[in-house]
């Protein structure tokens, strides 16, 4: 489903479902494979990822007005930036500091409308296609005080008082709106039927699950998976989803989106929101928050105490949402490749700065019928995938929007163990840190096998385990996040099929 604009205007009747192109092969999934994200779902996905990006001194970012907000970057269908607002800019001015003039023709996926200030650089820039979430903009009517002027506001709209600057804000968006340049909608399709069912199960049947499981049997996995979803929904609706259906149509009737409000298409709409939500609780689920955490053989790695425990699970989830775009029907595997320096140093990711991220996928342009898809059980070795599938780290290093420069730590977040074929890669370009799953360590497939890792020596790894500092929340030394969880506590393979079905109705909070 795409809710465009046209004219700047969205037109009851517009919600069309559209065709997902696909980034790496020409087709879609052929029918007896798992359901994957969209494009678009995909990139919608990963910038309310990244507004929940964990913030050093979350208290310094803006005034109470601005919301902060996270911005994906998409050229040729490739993530090229992933951005979050930080105490000084937001998320679209970071882009314009880090992009400049190769923002034209790109795509810009926002996780609120941004205000005018960024807008009209955007716009400035050239690029292609301005997508936001369609709910409480950066200029938020949430938190105004009441209005003084009413400017802009509909007199029969009394609970929707917004501030004056929120006011000033709209209008000006609306203005810059007209330019013909880029193409400003809101872009969200319906999930794939069966994708939220088949993201919960190989969430909670994940690698960084079943290591918990393996070490320790007594744990009851579902339930400690089930009850942080839930904590995660909760936490992500409060951010994301507006309360009550009229305060939504408020919001949507002063950004100008008034005809979103007519049904069939604003339960729609909702419902598609209310969706993506579920999906993230889930991914967000598959790496809980209980006393475990990204661990090294040396804990006192200088880059340990750099990157801290909530930095690594948040990159991992990220890869976690790419694996759900793969190709592999059996596993999907996704990896993020982000440079520590300087360079980044005024955006809310601290001095990270996205060197690439990919999925397991065919070769680009790849029709995805014509290669072989089985795995190691099938004897026929001719039928197997492994010499046809692109790895994660491998798409992540072929379509890097930036070099690896020597003089800057170069950290990768990967949902799989890498593998005897990427390990050599990965030391050849560069990479100076990696944070994994060890689950597949050791082990030896014939057409794939995890030997090398082990003894790989230049690198550092911190695997997946059990804190060694189990009395320090989250195993993480002195940062604090914007999403502060109470919770006590992918390989996004097929699911077990014991899985008991999704009670969503039952432990969702249902905002609609
Ligand atoms: N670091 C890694 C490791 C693996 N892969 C991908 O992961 C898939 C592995 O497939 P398979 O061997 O079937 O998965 P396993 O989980 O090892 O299966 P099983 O545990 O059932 O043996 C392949 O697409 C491979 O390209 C990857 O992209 N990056």
């Amino acid at each position: 489903m795409e809710v465009k604009q046209k004219a700047n205007r969205a037109v009851p009747g517009q919600w069309k479902p559209t065709r997902d192109k696909s980034s790496q092969t020409d087709s879609r999934l052929q029918a007896g494979h798992g359901p994957r994200l969209s494009q678009v779902n995909l990139f919608t996905l990963l910038s309310l990822w990244m507004e929940l990006f964990p913030q050093e001194n979350p208290e310094e970012n803006h005034s109470s007005q601005i919301r902060t907000s996270g911005l994906v970057v998409v050229r040729d269908g490739k993530v090229v930036g992933l951005h979050c607002s930080g105490a000084e800019l937001h998320a679209g001015q970071a882009a314009i500091i880090q992009h400049g003039p190769r923002l034209a023709d790109c795509r810009l996926y926002f996780s609120r409308r941004p205000c005018s200030t960024c807008l009209k650089m955007i716009i400035n820039a050239g690029v292609r296609l301005i997508s936001f979430w369609p709910g409480d903009p950066e200029v938020s009517m949430l938190n105004s005080s009441p209005c003084t002027t009413m400017l802009g506001c509909s007199d029969h709209r009394p609970p929707c008082c917004i501030s004056e600057d929120a006011a000033l804000d709209n209008v000006a968006t609306e203005r810059l709106k007209s330019n013909s340049r880029p193409h400003i909608c809101v872009q969200l399709q319906p999930l794939e039927p069966g994708l939220l069912q088949f993201v919960t199960e190989s969430s909670r049947n994940c690698d960084f699950m079943e290591k918990i499981t393996d070490d320790d049997p007594g744990v009851n996995t579902d339930e400690l998976y089930n009850r942080e979803r839930t904590q995660h929904f909760r936490n992500f609706s409060s951010h994301f989803l507006l309360g009550t259906p009229q305060e939504h149509k408020d919001i949507l009737t002063h950004m100008g989106l008034e005809n979103f409000c007519a049904e069939p298409y604003f339960s729609t709409l909702r419902h598609s929101m209310r969706e993506l939500v579920q999906v993230l609780a889930a991914v967000a689920a598959g790496v809980p928050t209980l006393h475990y955490g990204f661990h090294g053989e040396q804990l006192s790695a200088s880059l340990h105490q750099e990157i801290s425990q909530e930095v690594a699970r948040h990159c991992v989830i990220q890869a976690s949402l790419l694996a759900f775009r793969t190709e592999d029907p059996k596993v999907g595997v996704g990896a993020v490749i982000w440079a520590k320096g300087a360079s980044a140093g005024c955006s809310g990711t601290g001095s990270l700065s996205l060197v690439g991220c990919g999925f397991n996928a065919y070769p680009a342009g790849s029709q995805y019928a014509e290669y072989p898809q089985m795995d190691d059980k099938q004897e026929d070795r001719q039928r197997r995938k492994y010499r046809y599938i692109v790895h994660a780290e491998q798409n992540a290093l072929t379509f890097r929007t930036r070099d690896i420069r020597p003089d800057e730590p170069t950290v990768l977040f990967v949902t799989k163990c890498p593998c005897d074929e990427c390990v050599p890669l990965l030391r050849g370009a560069g990479i100076t840190h990696i944070y994994t799953s060890d689950l597949d360590q050791d082990r030896d497939k014939g057409d794939i096998s995890y030997l090398r890792f082990s003894s790989l020596k230049n690198i550092s790894k911190f695997t997946w385990q059990r804190s060694p500092y189990p009395h320090l929340t989250n195993g993480c030394i002195g940062k604090r996040s914007r999403q502060t969880e109470d919770t006590t506590n992918h390989s996004n393979k097929r699911p077990r099929t014991d899985t008991p079905p999704l009670s969503a109705g039952k432990e969702f909070h249902d905002h609609s």
